[in-house]
């Protein structure tokens, strides 16, 4: 039976200490301030904007939901972003991924100041990640580095696997398991064998997209499982990317979903938040 990691408990942890933090700042009249841009309705955005904002009010971060038509145009996005960039109430911009198709996701993360970029998706916070000096980093693969500290499981030395190669989730999480001295091996839709090469790996993050897509033959008995995946099964319910109950007998450590790396990502983008506003 694998013991299961609690990102829930772990980011309410995370969460307690911010409000004290925060708490101590106002004191001082420093509040922190987080725009979140949601451009259009897609569903599964509107429950993380939600579990955002109540994370965000509990801390006692200034936080500010921008519900925008799907019909805005790229230019008018654009201009949104750079008056929060001026605004000096505001430490955090976040654009809520996907964006519609007649915007350009691309040039949209590089009008983000770096420095209010608090996803750390801008081409310049990629990059300091990627040379190894990271400022701002995704949340996604920060709060899972942040879950294996917490449960004491070292990559030094371990083959770790990861399963997507996503800008927002793959490719830094492959890179930050990297700095920990980890082997990494990254994979994707193209890999052949993938159930065996998942087998190799002492640390396994699967973030695909696909529901119940792991199963007990992509894990090495003792292993390390970290789920990142969302998705909805026939019932509507919320699953995720490994097949939990045929994995967690297998596994040494597993994540949940939810209750896993979702309540992680969003301590996470608390702390870049507060972090920013610390400065
Ligand atoms: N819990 C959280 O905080 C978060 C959860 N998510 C969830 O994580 C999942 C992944 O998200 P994201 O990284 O944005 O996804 P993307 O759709 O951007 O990327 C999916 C990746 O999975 C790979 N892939 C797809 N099918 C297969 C397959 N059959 N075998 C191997 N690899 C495959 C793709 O390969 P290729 O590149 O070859 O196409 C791609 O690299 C989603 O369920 C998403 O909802 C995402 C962000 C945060
Ligand atoms: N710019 C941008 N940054 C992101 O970080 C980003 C994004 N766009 N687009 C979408 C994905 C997805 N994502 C989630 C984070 C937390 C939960 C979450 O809170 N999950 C909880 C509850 C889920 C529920 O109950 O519905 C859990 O897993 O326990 C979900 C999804 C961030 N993403
Ligand atoms: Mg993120």
């Amino acid at each position: 039976m694998a013991k299961l990691i609690d990102g829930k408990k772990l980011a309410g942890e995370i969460t307690a200490q911010l409000t004290e933090e925060v708490s101590r700042m106002k004191e001082k009249g420093i509040v922190p301030g987080l725009v979140v841009l949601l451009v259009g309705d897609n569903p599964a955005s509107q429950t993380y904007v939600k579990n955002k904002e109540i994370s965000a009010k509990k801390i006692g971060i200034h936080s500010v939901v921008e519900r925008i038509p799907a019909s805005i145009t790229e230019a008018e996005l654009l201009a949104k972003i750079e008056a929060y960039n001026q605004d000096e109430t505001i430490h955090g911009i976040l654009v809520q991924l996907p964006l519609p198709k007649h915007i350009d996701a691309d040039k949209v993360l590089l009008a983000i100041h770096p420095k209010k970029d608090v996803d750390g998706f801008h081409p310049y916070n990629m990059g300091q990640l990627f040379i190894g000096s990271p400022d701002k980093i995704p949340c996604t693969p920060y709060g899972i580095m942040k879950m294996l500290e917490a449960y004491q499981i070292e990559p030094e030395g371990k083959k770790a696997v990861v399963i997507g190669r996503s800008n927002i989730v793959g490719k830094p999480m492959a890179q930050l398991l990297l700095m920990q001295n980890a082997t990494v091996t990254m994979t994707h839709s193209r890999t052949q064998d993938l159930p065996a090469v998942a087998r190799e790996a002492d640390i396994l993050v699967v973030a695909i997209g696909r529901g119940n897509f792991v199963t007990k033959e992509f894990v090495k008995p003792g292993a390390v499982v970290i789920d990142v995946g969302m998705n909805r099964d026939e019932n509507g319910k919320l699953i995720g990317d490994v097949k939990f109950d045929e994995v967690e007998p297998v596994a040494g450590f597993i994540t949940p979903v939810p209750g896993g790396v979702g309540p992680m990502t969003i301590a996470m983008l608390m702390e870049q938040t507060v972090a920013n506003a610390r400065k």
